[in-house]
C-alpha cells in the first residue's frame, strides 16, 4: 500500500475540470516543485487524475509574482489562483476556474461562507477579481471589462469564420456564425492570425439563439488555448457574451450563454462583466507518493 502524499481534490464548474491542490502556506508545492511536467500528469486523462488545467490554492504572499501581478491590490487579496493550463502553461483568467477556487475555500474550511457571500478579492495572473458565493449555492465573479481587440478570423477545417479578438484578461477570438456550431470539429486547433494573437488565443464559435425573456441566449463551443476543445470556458462566455451584445449595438445586458457542460449566466452594466455559475467538488482524496516518484 503507496504512503499518501499531499491533499487534492477533482472538481468543476460547467465540466471545464480541475485537479485542485490545496497549499494554504506554499510549503506543499514550493517554487518549481509543480512544474510543466508535472502539471501535465496530473492532468493525463489516463495515467493521471485528467483534468483541463490545474489549480493551487495558496495564500498570495508565498507566490513569487503575485507582487508584480497585483500590484498595490495585493494587501487586499489573501488568496491566489495559481492556474495552470492542462499543457503546463500559465493563463492570465480562468472564469470557471475562480468559482470552484471559491467553492474550494469553502469545502476545505479556510473561508467563511459569511465572508465569501460578502464577496472576496482574489489574486491571478490577469489582476485582482472579486469573487462571491450566493445563497443558492451558485457563484459569481466581476471579471471586469471586456476589452475588444479587432477583427480577425478562425479557420475550421478550411472554412473562414469572422470573429472579434477580445480580452477578458486572456485573448480570445470569438467567431459568431450560422453554422451549427454542433457540426464544427474543433479536435484541432482552428488556424488564425498568429501575428494578432503572439502568446495564442482561445477560439470560440458562437451561435446567436433566439432570447429568452429579457436576457440575450448563446450556445458556444470553445478551443482553449493549452487544453484543447473544452466542455465550457468560463471566461470565453463571457467574451461570446460580449460579442453577441455588441453586434447587435449593445454593450449592456444579461446573456445567457450554453456550452456542452451546461449554462453559464453574464451580466453587463456598461462598466464591468458579472459571470455567474456553479461549481462542484467531485471527489477529495491523497496524491500516490509512488505515482509522484515516478
Ligand atoms: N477555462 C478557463 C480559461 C483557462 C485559460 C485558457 N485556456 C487560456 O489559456 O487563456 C475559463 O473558464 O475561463
Amino acid at each position: 500500500m503507496d504512503s499518501s502524499g499531499p491533499r487534492v481534490l477533482l472538481g468543476h464548474g460547467t465540466e471545464n475540470d480541475f485537479v485542485v491542490l490545496p497549499d494554504p502556506d506554499g510549503d506543499v508545492w514550493p517554487e518549481g516543485r509543480l512544474d510543466a511536467d508535472l502539471v501535465r500528469r496530473l492532468c493525463d486523462r489516463r495515467a493521471g487524475l485528467g483534468g483541463d488545467g490545474v489549480l493551487r490554492v495558496v495564500r498570495s504572499r508565498h507566490v513569487p509574482d503575485a507582487p508584480g501581478v497585483l500590484g498595490a491590490a495585493l494587501a487586499d487579496c489573501e488568496w491566489f489562483m495559481d492556474h495552470r493550463n492542462a499543457d503546463g502553461s500559465y493563463a492570465e483568467m480562468c472564469g470557471n476556474g475562480i468559482r470552484l477556487f471559491l467553492h474550494v475555500l469553502l469545502a476545505e474550511g479556510l473561508l467563511d461562507r459569511a465572508v465569501a457571500e460578502a464577496g472576496v478579492l482574489v489574486g491571478t495572473r490577469g489582476g485582482p477579481r472579486r469573487v462571491g458565493a450566493r445563497p443558492d449555492g451558485g457563484y459569481w465573479v466581476d471579471m471586469g471589462p471586456a476589452v475588444p481587440l479587432g477583427r480577425s478570423e478562425a479557420r475550421v477545417a478550411g472554412v473562414a469564420h469572422p470573429g472579434l479578438g477580445v480580452s477578458m484578461g486572456n485573448p480570445h477570438l470569438v467567431c459568431l456564425t450560422d453554422v451549427e456550431v454542433d457540426t464544427l470539429d474543433l479536435s484541432v486547433l482552428p488556424e488564425v492570425n498568429d501575428a494578432m494573437f503572439p502568446e495564442g488565443v482561445n477560439v470560440e464559435l458562437v451561435n446567436v439563439l433566439p432570447p429568452e425573456g429579457a436576457c440575450a441566449h448563446v450556445r458556444l463551443r470553445v478551443h482553449e488555448r493549452g487544453v484543447g476543445e473544452t466542455r465550457s470556458c468560463g471566461t470565453g462566455a463571457c467574451a461570446a457574451a460580449f460579442a453577441a451584445l455588441d453586434a447587435g449595438g449593445r454593450d449592456t445586458g444579461t446573456v445567457l450563454v450554453d456550452v456542452p457542460g451546461g449554462r453559464l449566466s453574464v451580466q453587463f452594466d456598461g462598466t464591468t462583466t458579472v459571470l455567474s455559475g456553479p461549481a462542484v467538488v467531485v471527489a477529495t482524496g491523497t496524491l500516490s507518493r509512488g505515482w509522484l516518484a515516478g
